[in-house]
């Protein structure tokens, strides 16, 4: 694989091209246009009044530009007529004749929009604010549009304060440069930055206005863009060496070859060794790659010559804290907070050999002609230090104390300062790593690769409402049940009623009475919500007679998702309340998603998929995609080299075969040990604290640090692989659900069937949020959301998502095939990466890999089926059982028990205790066989 791509160089010494790329926000193109909420709040005639204030405020930009634009040249023409001393705003109510007689010239006015554009512009331009009054232009049109299409065209908010802020400093920066150009007009700042002006320079002078109107600038510089000031820290750094070099004459013993140097170095590995342990608090061992960096600070106690200035980077001792992302104020986005396991919890996989095969691509090549490799100091090879620092360990109490205390405190300065300095310096000298780079010119797929279904409004029918209503009333009056008060709020496929019973009606009542609510509606699908949580009310949600498709272009297009923080946002659909809904799996963290044959699960999938497709970059976001159905996921190979994630040596990406699953799964166990470990050695609890001290160069490539991507693992048919492989599959899934939260790896488990065989306590404990679509039993619901529901969904995406604590009805955001196979071809036909990124590769533990996939099932033994049933019936997984029950030699029953692993009906061999049997029980077994004979 190339190497190219990102290299050092080019993550490293940023061009001025790159820089804007970086810092410049992105541009306003059609695609980020956002519609603003829609307008079913409003009456008809609130909507009509918007419209034309609309309207008036955009012709009314129109004509400002108009009157603004021709004032430029006509100013000097109308000075008569405008100018306050011949009367000003009130000539405007003075006619022709009136004017003459006052020596005023005719034609009157040049300005393209007559008298009153004379004087507009001239209040504006002349008594205001000078030329940056063209500001309000922007402000009157951005207002205007908002209001007659619904659509953004700028943040209203923003445009607004911006706008204002940016007059008054234009203002007042052209009424400072005034001072320099004399013959500029004198309208250019108008008479706020004149004035303000002068009155600043009668109090501090020009020079002091000057520096103000600097500072501000560079302020909101420093605002905007965080800008370094790099030549400052490049000198610091300088002062910072020129000082320490006065110190460490002090310190630096006699030479090396001498017994008191040999003591001298003890002395400092003992110190060395305790502020390792002070910096490594948690357990890191002295022969982890650590010990590079500290060998470096070491090095300082070197001639200067020496000394590895240009190392990468250093690891900072203090824990990063990792900016909170601000969660979506009104959209009622869930986030679940799960507390990561502690680091020391995570268990190790044993016994498993791997090789890694580090994707070459997504990592930081380290300098090689611009950054020196760092030099190892000749009395410290990196390979000693162990062993070094065990033998100070044991001389600890012949040190003396007081010259230890002094050495130590200074070394740790020393080396906090070093590395502080070396982070600091390489991200001043080459600004922050990124990610991106090697794809900088990836373009996340556009809008109009969507489309749109249906109006994209809900149309309410008030017959419909009107008659739905009154059915409730009646139905719950014909049981005694008294009504206070009915509201209804219209979703895309579903009303939601909401009663206040009168006072003393037992809530148990209406909920019982959900049957024969369905029957008098004569519709499918009423769900009752007794009470409905923090509202205290009882819903009642009838399905709509005409379901309004929720388009994925219509919920992808919303300011809130494509403004959204969150790491990795999925936009699900729209809420009853016609609200669209965005989650944020990394905080769910993982999903499990059910849903019988039809009922819209591959449509959730691909809405799932195409919202991150929509939001990362590829450099962020790996899939691993198994598809044991082999149609659903394989659309998406074609951004292989994007988003994909394979073993080594694979040839598709798209993972469809049940032994290559488990080895997938295993190896992803890998990959979260490996990220663990990373994690522990950059002292950082979690992926993004990782990923921003990554960025800011503080953790080194050399030692295996690498950018981190999140991993997203979406299986599209567990029932299946559970059925085929069992416990095989199951350990690591629960493995993964359990702890790979930390390290960005997700789960998203979908299953036709959500029966306990299936989803089993391990892999329900793990997965917290839940999306049912339509299941067709009461048993099924259970399952999935620990509560009925989901039986009574009309299907054709509505569905219902468990946080844990709450059940939130969501219409699924609809995309079709030929939508997610543009959106593939968009993002394949750009340049990607060499190959797919590269999981860890496994290699099966008990090496039958091989050999068992070397056993043809298709060529099973005659009593092949009678002996499975035999083992799942005595649960234990023996050949003597076989030998003795069926009336077989050794050898014909070793062959059985070899064809009944292959097959994944008991587990592997374990020395002298019996093999476990994977299958529960017959009925899961019999319907397994019967896949099996279909496929032979
Ligand atoms: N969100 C949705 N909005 C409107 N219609 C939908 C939606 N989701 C699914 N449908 C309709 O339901 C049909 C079946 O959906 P889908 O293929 O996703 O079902 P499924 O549960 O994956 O079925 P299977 O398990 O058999 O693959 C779709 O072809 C579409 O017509």
């Amino acid at each position: 694989m190339s190497n190219k791509g990102n290299s050092f160089k080019q993550n490293s010494a940023p061009t001025k091209k790159r820089r804007t790329q970086r810092f410049n926000p992105k541009p306003i193109t059609k695609d980020r246009y956002e519609e603003v909420k829609p307008a079913r709040d409003l009456t008809e005639t609130q909507q009509k009044v918007e419209k034309i204030i609309g309207l008036f405020l955009l012709i009314i930009s129109g004509l400002f530009a108009v009157a603004f634009v021709s004032y430029l040249f006509t100013w000097q023409e109308d000075q008569s007529y405008i100018s306050s001393s011949n009367g000003g705003w009130s000539n405007l109510f003075t006619t022709s004749e009136e004017l003459e007689d006052e020596d005023i010239e005719l034609p009157i006015v040049e300005n393209k929009l007559g008298k009153f554009g004379a004087l507009l512009a001239n209040q504006f331009i002349y008594n205001w604010f000078g030329v940056a009054s063209f500001i309000f232009i922007l402000i009157l049109f951005t207002g205007g549009y908002k209001l007659l299409y619904r659509k953004n065209i700028l943040p209203l908010g923003k445009t607004i304060i911006y706008s204002l802020v940016a007059i008054i400093f234009i203002s007042i920066t052209l009424g400072f440069l005034h001072n320099f150009f004399n013959d500029t007009p004198h309208f250019v700042e108008g008479k706020f930055g004149f004035w303000t002006n002068q009155l600043l320079k009668a109090q501090i002078g020009t020079t002091g206005v000057g520096g103000i109107i600097l500072f501000t600038y560079l302020t909101l510089l420093i605002l905007i863009y965080n800008l370094d000031f790099k030549i400052n820290l490049r000198n610091k750094r300088h002062a910072e060496e020129d000082d320490y070099t006065e110190e460490e004459e002090v310190f630096e013993p006699a030479p090396f070859n001498s017994v008191r140097t040999e003591a001298a170095r003890q002395d400092l590995q003992n110190t060395l060794s305790k502020n390792e342990a002070l910096e490594n608090r948690n357990a890191t061992p002295q022969s982890e790659p650590t010990a590079y960096t500290d060998l470096d600070s070491r090095a300082s106690y070197k001639p200067r010559t020496e000394f590895p200035k240009n190392v990468p980077a250093a690891l900072e001792p203090t824990l990063d804290s990792t900016p909170e992302i601000p969660s979506e104020e009104k959209a009622p986005t869930f986030s679940l907070e799960i507390s990561e396991p502690p680091l020391a919890e995570k268990p190790k996989t044993e016994g498993i050999s791997f090789t890694v095969d580090q994707p070459v691509d997504e990592t930081w090549t380290p300098p090689t002609a611009a950054i020196p490799a760092p030099v190892a100091p000749q009395y410290t090879p990196a390979v000693d230090v162990p062993e070094e620092v065990q033998e100070s360990d044991n001389e600890e109490e012949e040190l003396n104390e007081d010259e230890a205390a002094a050495a130590l405190a200074l070394t740790v300065e020393v080396v906090k300062e070093e590395k502080e300095i070396t982070a600091n310096d390489l991200v001043a000298k080459f600004g922050q790593y990124d990610p991106k780079l090697d794809l900088a010119g990836y373009q996340h797929p556009h809008l109009d690769l969507l489309k749109e279904y249906g109006s994209g409004k809900i149309t309410i029918n008030q017959e419909e409402l009107e008659a739905n209503k009154n059915r409730i009333v009646d139905t719950l009056r014909n049981y005694n049940i008294e009504i206070e008060h009915i509201k209804a709020t219209v979703g895309p496929t579903v009303t939601l009623y909401e009663i206040i019973p009168k006072p003393g009606v037992r809530i148990s009542k209406i909920k019982n009475l959900e049957d024969d609510i369905a029957l008098s509606l004569a519709a499918l699908g009423i769900r009752i919500i007794a009470p409905m949580p923090g509202k205290g009310t009882i819903g009642i949600e009838v399905p709509n007679s005409t379901p309004e498709m929720v388009s994925m272009r219509s919920v992808i297009a919303t300011e809130k998702f494509q403004n959204t923080e969150m790491d990795l946002p999925i936009a699900l659909g729209k809420t009853i309340s016609n609200e669209v809904f965005i989650a944020d799996l990394a905080k769910m963290p993982h999903l499990l998603v059910a849903g019988a044959t039809g009922q819209g699960k591959s449509v959730g999938i691909n809405a799932i998929l195409t919202s991150l497709l929509y939001k990362k970059h590829p450099s962020e976001l790996k899939f691993v995609l198994v598809d044991p159905k082999k149609v659903e996921l394989s659309l998406f190979k074609t951004v292989e080299r994007h988003f994909l994630a394979k073993l080594p040596g694979e040839d598709d990406a798209i993972i469809t075969d049940t032994k290559k699953v488990i080895n997938t799964l295993n190896s992803l166990c890998i990959e979260m040990d490996q990220r663990y470990d990373l994690l522990k050695n950059a002292q950082v609890r979690n992926l993004k604290e990782y990923n921003v001290k990554f960025v800011n160069r503080r953790l080194n490539p050399e030692e295996g640090h690498r950018f981190l991507p999140f991993i997203v693992l979406i299986v599209d048919e567990f029932a299946d692989l559970m059925m085929t492989a069992g416990k095989e599959v199951e350990q690591p899934i629960a493995r993964l659900a359990q702890l790979a939260r930390a390290v960005g790896i997700h789960l998203v488990i979908a299953t036709q069937r959500p029966s306990v065989n299936i989803i089993t306590g391990t892999i329900k404990a793990n997965f917290p949020a839940r999306l049912a679509f339509r299941v067709l039993s009461k048993v099924d619901s259970r399952t999935i959301l620990d509560s009925g529901g989901a039986d009574q969904l009309i299907g054709r995406g509505d569905m219902l998502l468990s946080t844990g604590s709450d059940l939130i009805r969501i219409q699924c955001a609809f995309v079709d095939t030929p939508e997610v196979e543009q959106i593939s071809e968009f993002i394949g036909s750009q340049r990607g990466y060499a190959s797919a990124f590269m999981l860890p590769e496994y290699v099966d533990e008990s090496g039958e890999g091989s050999s068992l996939s070397d056993i043809d099932l298709a060529d099973r033994d005659t009593l092949f089926e009678d002996a499975a049933r035999l083992i799942v019936l005595h649960q234990q997984g023996s050949t003597s059982l076989i030998q003795r029950k069926l009336k077989l030699g050794y050898n014909r029953a070793g062959r059985i028990i070899d064809q009944l692993e292959a097959a994944g009906i008991v587990g592997s061999f374990e020395g002298s205790k019996a093999r476990e049997v994977l299958y529960p029980d017959e009925y899961s077994l019999e319907q397994y066989l019967e896949t099996l004979r279909n496929n032979k």
